[in-house]
């Protein structure tokens, strides 16, 4: 009854392990590296958040699309993410204030899904093997058509530089102009909800493209610059590191969210790495070395900042830690006013512990 209309949809990964579901969103063929998010709300937060861009999402939780879809639940002006695969994907949507289905949200956005698979299956597979490229079609049914199509076409998410992609091409701002605080933001793929957290605490931003070089964004005369999340791999983009090398050593107070927290890192000497599969969902336990105090995070990442050099050197301390995996969450530049974390305290969607970064990073340029 429920999937009556559906046709049949193939997944590939990039070892040629396929799975066999049906079609949703759009009919036809996207591939994109293959990540897992165990959050069981928020979907339309993730696919319009431009940290997911070139990536394909499995939604863990059991049910897709039974709350429709919201237009300010958007984390970005689009959608970002370039596929979907899901277990159960409900056609039917109960929730009063939604505008309409998922469905047609994914179909307009051009975005290629597969549902009734096993989503179970598939993460396991994925925490076992690593985070792999992947291929979804509702058109190509033959596994080794596509799995050639995957492999000719699909880039790996390693070395690739995207920020430029989803950044802003044009200046803008938000907030109340004539507060005293200005925040200058340099825009890697930034989400809505930052932006509002900041603005909500009565910061004026300016949101500036990822390619502005720091002499540029100085002329404003900000208060503090905030570097923000984005796409692709951190390795790659000196051009950030450079401007975010700049902005600290300006003396001015930098908060960086996640990719924000990997540029910062680099900038101070450190490394990052690609991840065996990376963190997505939204009960991440952290420990925060300073206070002591642990909290439940929202994240988002598939590549981290290596602890090699950290352990090398004195000049950043590191504040936050994963207790799954004990992975470096969070750092602070001992000299500087300038701090980081690898996770979302905007938390959208998420828990709402770690929003107090928001008013440290406040605090920060009030004091200096
Ligand atoms: N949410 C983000 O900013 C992600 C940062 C980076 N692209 C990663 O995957 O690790």
């Amino acid at each position: 009854m429920k999937y009556q209309s559906r046709q049949d949809a193939l997944l590939v990964l990039e070892d040629g392990t396929a799975f066999v579901g049906k079609a949703i969103g759009k009919i036809g063929t996207t591939g994109g590296e293959l990540c897992f998010n165990t959050g069981m709300t928020g979907y339309q937060e993730i696919y319009t958040d431009p940290s997911y861009y070139g990536q394909i999402i499995v939604n863990t939780t059991a049910h897709i699309g039974n709350y429709g879809v919201f237009e300010p639940e958007q984390e970005s002006g689009s959608v970002k993410f370039c596929g979907l695969v899901c277990d159960e994907f409900a056609s039917i949507y109960s929730r009063k204030r939604a505008d309409h289905s998922l469905q047609r949200y994914l179909e307009e956005a051009g975005i290629v899904g597969i549902s009734d698979v096993d989503t179970r299956k598939i993460v396991r597979y994925i925490r076992s093997k690593g985070a792999m490229n992947a291929m979804i079609s509702s058109e190509i049914l033959d596994k080794d058509q596509l799995l050639h199509k995957l492999r000719t076409e699909v880039p790996s998410m390693l070395n690739l530089e995207l920020a430029t992609q989803v950044s802003t091409s044009t200046v803008y701002d938000m907030g109340n102009p004539s507060s005293d605080i200005k925040v200058a933001v340099l825009d890697l793929g930034i989400k809505k909800s930052i932006l509002k957290n900041l603005a909500n605490r009565g910061v004026y931003c300016k949101v500036f493209p990822a390619q502005t070089p720091f002499q540029e964004m100085k002329l404003w005369e900000p208060n503090g610059y905030f570097i923000s999340n984005g796409p692709g791999d951190p390795g790659v983009m000196d051009y950030a590191v450079d401007t975010v090398r700049d902005a600290q050593e300006s003396g001015s107070p930098v908060f960086g969210i996640c990719l924000g927290h990997q540029i910062l890192a680099r900038a101070n000497g450190l490394n990052t790495y690609k991840m065996h599969h990376g963190h997505r969902g939204l009960n991440h336990p952290v420990k925060n070395l300073i206070t002591g105090r642990c909290e439940v995070t929202s994240q988002n990442h598939g590549f981290g900042v290596a602890k090699d050099e950290l352990d090398k050197q004195d000049r950043v301390e590191i504040t936050h830690l994963n207790l799954n995996d004990q992975t470096v969450e969070g750092i602070r530049v001992k000299e500087r006013a300038a701090f980081s974390v690898q996770y979302h305290p905007e938390s959208s969607p998420g828990p709402h512990d770690s929003r107090y970064l928001f008013d440290e990073f406040i605090d920060n340029m009030q004091k200096s």
